[in-house]
């Protein structure tokens, strides 16, 4: 390893339609937000493999030498399609993780040393790891692929396969093109580890960063789309994607012919959102354009309530918010976590504080977001704030 230390970080993610039917080949339209899961590599001498993992209470380490086993008779990765079932197995043995667990330190254990093992495979390298995310975990807004993406993008810089972008020169930089797609591609790997059935989108989004149109696997970047103001709730209902997305999955079996069409009108919804945002940023924001993207916000929150991914949580925050004409979605896999409030340009101060405070009075926790934010980078220690450095550092 030619450097000693990586610094990396990754953007959340909200969906603004197209949640749980993108996965089924639909249309979705995601946005980055100002929320990043931060990640130190350091290379050790210590011949362990550490992890510390502070947001779930989770430090562990490994000797190199007892998990070199594990790679005996891997096949080179098969162009990155599927995570290698054999390798998974024992890994699971090895951590004693059951087939079904969903849970939260488990899950990020196991995608962590399935993308080292396969990462390092040619040598295992002494590292340590630490990861501390401002994303609330497990809640909508894609904190498993920021994890995912920085997990792929240091440890793929670390071990030279692609470079190290930072320059003496610069705080932050970004990848070139192809590299970044490999981060992507290694993290969806992560993903599928975490969540059974992916889409990619998320990963995406992080990986690239800014305002996207997902579609079976084919990215657009949609950079000409209007500045919108967001609000976000978090129920703090916790759920986990893995199960939402097998119940959404069983539904479509159980009745096809009834879930097909919600599918494709969600779809349907994601187009003509991106029309509407496409004219709006032609002919500039009017009420009338607010007005279809209400609209549009409550037939999806609607679709997604019949697709079973609803939570009584997620009805108050719709009720409380169209109380004040504000119209509002469930973000991410839903069940709980997060939801997004439509903010009009109009839409005054003392009005979204209201909000907020009746929000917060219901247990929520409740801000207005940024969207847009740049996608995975790495950084040199000037461009972290005293605060993430002194937590990434205290391992
Ligand atoms: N900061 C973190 N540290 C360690 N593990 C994390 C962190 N953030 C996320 N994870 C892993 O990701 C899992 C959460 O993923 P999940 O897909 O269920 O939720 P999400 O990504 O926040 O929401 P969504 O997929 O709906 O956007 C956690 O259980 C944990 O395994
Ligand atoms: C529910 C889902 O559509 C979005 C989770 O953020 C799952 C996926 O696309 O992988
Ligand atoms: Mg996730």
């Amino acid at each position: 390893m030619q450097t000693s230390e990586f610094l990396v970080s990754a953007p959340g993610k909200v969906i603004l339609h197209g949640e749980h039917s993108v996965v089924h080949g639909k249309v979705a339209l995601a946005v980055s937000v100002n929320l990043r899961t931060h990640l130190r590599l350091q290379a050790t001498s210590s011949g362990d493999v550490r992890i510390n993992l502070p947001n779930i209470d989770t430090f562990l380490s490994w000797e190199i030498t007892a998990l070199q086993p594990l790679l005996a008779g891997c096949k080179e990765q098969d162009g990155l399609k599927e995570p290698d079932a054999d390798l998974l197995k024992r890994l699971r043995e090895f951590t004693g993780i059951s087939d079904d667990s969903t849970d939260t330190r488990s899950m990020a254990v196991l995608a962590f040393l399935y993308m080292y093992l396969t990462v390092f495979a040619g040598s295992l390298a002494s590292i340590t790891v630490s990861v501390w995310s401002e994303l609330p975990t497990g809640a909508g807004l894609g904190s498993s692929a920021a994890y995912n993406v920085c997990l792929s993008a240091a440890l793929l810089s670390a071990r030279g396969t692609i470079s190290s972008p930072l320059t003496p020169q610069l705080e932050s930089a970004r990848w070139r093109k192809e590299e970044l797609e490999l981060i992507n591609r290694w993290a969806f790997m992560g993903e599928k580890i975490i969540h059974g059935n992916p889409s990619g989108v998320d990963n995406a989004v992080g990986t690239w960063g800014g305002f996207l149109r997902y579609h079976a696997g084919n990215i657009t970047p949609l950079s000409w789309v209007p500045i919108l103001r967001i609000l976000l709730t978090n129920t703090k209902v916790p759920r986990s994607t893995k199960v939402l997305v097998s119940g959404v999955k069983d539904k479509i079996n159980k009745f096809p012919s009834i879930m097909n069409p919600v599918l494709e009108s969600i779809s349907a919804v994601s187009v003509t959102c991106e029309q509407t945002l496409t004219e709006m940023a032609a002919h500039g924001p009017s009420a009338d354009y607010y007005n279809i993207l209400e609209e549009l916000i409550d037939i999806n929150q609607h679709h997604l309530n019949v697709m079973g991914v609803g939570h009584s949580s997620l009805d108050t925050l719709c009720r409380v918010t169209l109380a004040r004409g504000l119209h509002s979605k469930l973000t991410g896999a839903g069940g709980g976590g997060c939801g997004i409030t439509l903010l009009r340009p109009e839409t005054d101060t003392s009005m979204i504080q209201s909000t907020i405070e009746e929000l917060k009075a219901c247990g929520f926790d409740c801000w207005e977001t940024s969207i847009g934010a740049p996608g995975v980078q790495q950084h040199s220690s000037a461009a972290l704030s005293q605060d993430i450095l002194k937590i990434l550092n205290s391992y």
